[in-house]
This record gives C-alpha cells, structure tokens and sequence, in this order.
C-alpha cells in the first residue's frame, strides 16, 4: 500500500532534506506532497527531487501556513487529491528579525552555560515579530496555529478506522517554558516569539495525543539540531554565505563537544525519518527526539524528556479551539460580505 506523505516547508532546508533521503530509503511505495508557500522555490526543488529519483511520486501544493484562507483551500485540496494520509511533518517555520546579542555570546563563552548556550541558543537571541493580515502574531501564526488548523481540516484523512497516522513537530531546542504564557499565547509581549512558539507545539504535540491517539493519530516532536539554512542564516544578516562556510572548521570543532552541531540539513533529518520508520503507539508523548551527529560525523537519535505537563498542555488545546473557532467565524462573515458585494 503507497503511503502519502505531507511535508510543509518543504522547498528547502530540513523539509526538502528529509524528502531526498525519504525518497533514497524508500524508493517505491511513496506519494510525496511537498507543501510551499514560495512556488518558485518549491518548482526548484519538484525538479531537483525527480532528477535524483525519476520515478518518485511527487506532487506540488501551495500553502501559506501563516494564511487561515490559504491553510482550508490547501487542505481542501488534499482532500481531494488524497484518500489516505500517513505522515503528516509539520515542519515549516519562521525566525524573523532575528536579533543575536554578541555581549551575551561573549559572557557566555567564558561561562559554565557555554554548552547550553550552544546547543539551544538560549540567551543570545531576541526576535521582533510581525502581525499577518489575520491579525495573528506572524510567529505564533506560521510555526504553530496555521499547522494546528491544517491538522483540524485534515482530520478526515489521518483518522481514518483501521490505520494509524503520525504527526511530527519539527520543534526546537530552543524551546523554553520561561518564553511561554498561557495568558499570551500568541506571545504579542514578549521578544522570544519563536522559543514561545515551539514550547507551544512541544504542549500541543501531547495534547494531540491525549485526544487523538483513539482515533489512531499521533503526534511526535523532534529538534534538528544547529543547521546551517537560510533561518539560521539569517541570525547574523551581515555574514555572507561564504563567512559561514569559513567557520566550518570552528563549527566543527564545536561539535567534538556538543553532538547538536548537526549543521547540514541532511544531518538535521535524522530525527524525523527515524520517527518515519517507527512504530507510532512506541512512542513516548513526553520526549522530544533530537538528531545528533557524532565528532566524527555519525548521525543518531536520541530521546530528551521534555519540560512539559499535562494540565498546561490542555489549557493551550482550549485556547486554541477558541481561536479556531474565532478565526472561522471571522472568515465566514467576510465571505458573505464579498458574496454580497458581487
Ligand atoms: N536551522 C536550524 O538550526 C533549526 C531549525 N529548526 C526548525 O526547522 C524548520 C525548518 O527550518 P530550516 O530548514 O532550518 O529553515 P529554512 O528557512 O530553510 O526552511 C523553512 C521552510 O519553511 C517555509 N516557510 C516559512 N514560512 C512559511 C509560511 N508562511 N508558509 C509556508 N511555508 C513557510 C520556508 O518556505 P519559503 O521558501 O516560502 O520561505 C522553508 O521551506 C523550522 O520549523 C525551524 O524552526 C529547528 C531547530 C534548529
Ligand atoms: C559568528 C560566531 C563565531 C558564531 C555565532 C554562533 C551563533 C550564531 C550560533 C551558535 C548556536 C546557534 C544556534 C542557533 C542559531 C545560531 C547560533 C546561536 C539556533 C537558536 C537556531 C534555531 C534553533 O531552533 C536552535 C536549535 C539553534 C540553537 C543553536
């Protein structure tokens, strides 16, 4: 039986990586659907897949997960296209106007916490977010709520009697408590939207599974490690492409100490196509599986406990049924506003 996989985000970095090596370990038997919000880029990409993998199965679909009109036509249309959806990766993901503070680099590297700080980011980075035209927070509404509302439209196919189907979180490390509050989930006040935003699907991720597991849906989150993209590109906008490759040998270096210096996407994938080849009721809700690679460049898996309960992790599921709920009303009534008007 040909099993559908979703990836959203896929044009590049660790979504386009894990459809290469999906496509290399599974040759036959695989309907890929790569998920884009920039079609050129995701044409690029289509192109690179098929003259590696010729005969591979792999279909185009434009999808802004920040956009809620653009999320319910692209599930509307994988309804249509698909009768069955075996892997869901949630995967796209933005850091906007990164902001990397090269005091706190500094104090750190001469700290105790200098591992940390290399593995999760934690303490040089602030970001400033936007607000989409649906007046969601551009962070919150890109890495979490339009993935949330892509899984609620897709209900129909992942949770179909007689199959199971897996959800995977492309999370972070990155990811902190101390950046989320349940009181601003959107995280409008804070400077860490992005750590706010994969804590938040880190909660949703166990939530999921306390409520769909009957129905033979599960939910996994993973971290990919450091990897060089254009998201952590973008972290110093300054440093040309080339800078970073210089630092390889630094980076590198780095890695003798810390196994979270993936820094290619490749390496990055691991997590998510070992998670591919599990079996989903194995999993445990409460770990987040990192990809690592090794100083001498072996790549593995390794499950980390997260920082996450249950009763936190049901209070985000109702608020986000709320939204929901809001933001379908909201588009009902500008929809028969535009019918009125024609
Ligand atoms: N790189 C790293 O070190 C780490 C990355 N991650 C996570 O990995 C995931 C992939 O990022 P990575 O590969 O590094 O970076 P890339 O920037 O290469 O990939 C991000 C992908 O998300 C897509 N995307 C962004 N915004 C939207 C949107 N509104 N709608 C649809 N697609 C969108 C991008 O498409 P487009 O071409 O349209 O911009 C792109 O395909 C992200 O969730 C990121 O947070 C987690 C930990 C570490
Ligand atoms: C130019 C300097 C010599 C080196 C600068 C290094 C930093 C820019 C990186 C060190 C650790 C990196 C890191 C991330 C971004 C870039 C660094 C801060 C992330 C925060 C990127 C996004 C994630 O989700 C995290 C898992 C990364 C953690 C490590």
């Amino acid at each position: 039986m040909s099993k559908v996989v979703l990836v959203t985000g896929a044009n590049s970095g660790i979504g386009l990586a894990l459809c290469e090596r999906l496509l290399s370990q599974i040759p036959e038997g695989l309907q890929l659907c790569l998920a884009c919000r920039n079609m050129q880029r995701a044409q690029a990409a289509h192109s690179a897949l098929l003259a590696s993998h010729p005969a591979a199965q792999v279909a185009l679909l434009h999808m802004d997960t920040s956009s809620i009109s653009s999320i319910i036509r692209a599930a509307q249309e994988v309804r249509l296209r698909y009768d069955r959806l075996d892997y869901l990766f949630l995967n796209a993901g933005i850091m906007p106007n990164p902001q990397f503070d090269v005091n706190a680099f500094f104090k750190g590297l001469f700290s105790s916490s200098v591992i940390t700080m290399f593995a999760t980011g934690e303490g040089i980075l602030t970001q400033k977010d936007g607000v989409t035209p649906d007046g969601l927070q551009e962070v919150f509404a890109t890495n979490l709520f339009g993935h949330f509302l892509l899984v609620r439209e897709l209900e129909p196919l992942l949770c179909q009697a007689g199959q199971t189907s897996q959800l995977v979180w492309t999370s972070s490390s990155n990811a902190h408590r101390s950046a989320f509050s349940l009181e601003d989930i959107q995280h409008q006040r804070g400077t860490q939207p992005y750590s706010s935003s994969k804590y938040a699907s880190d909660l949703l991720s166990l939530a999921l599974n306390t409520h769909y597991n009957k129905q033979g849906l599960y939910s996994s989150v993973i971290c990919p490690g450091f990897v060089m993209t254009n998201l952590t590109y973008s972290i110093l906008p300054s440093f040309p492409a080339f800078l970073w490759t210089l630092l390889m040998p630094i980076f590198w270096l780095i890695r003798m100490f810390t196994n979270t210096f993936t820094l290619t996407a490749y390496n990055g994938a691991e997590a998510l196509l070992w998670l591919f080849k599990q079996k989903p009721e194995s999993l445990d809700p409460y770990v987040k599986y990192h990809s690592l690679t090794s100083g001498l460049g072996t790549n593995y898996t390794q499950p980390h406990k997260m920082d996450i309960d249950l009763e936190t992790s049901e209070s985000l599921y109702e608020k986000l049924l709320q939204l929901e709920s809001e933001v379908r009303k909201k588009l009902m009534e500008e929809q028969e506003e535009a019918s009125c008007r024609i």
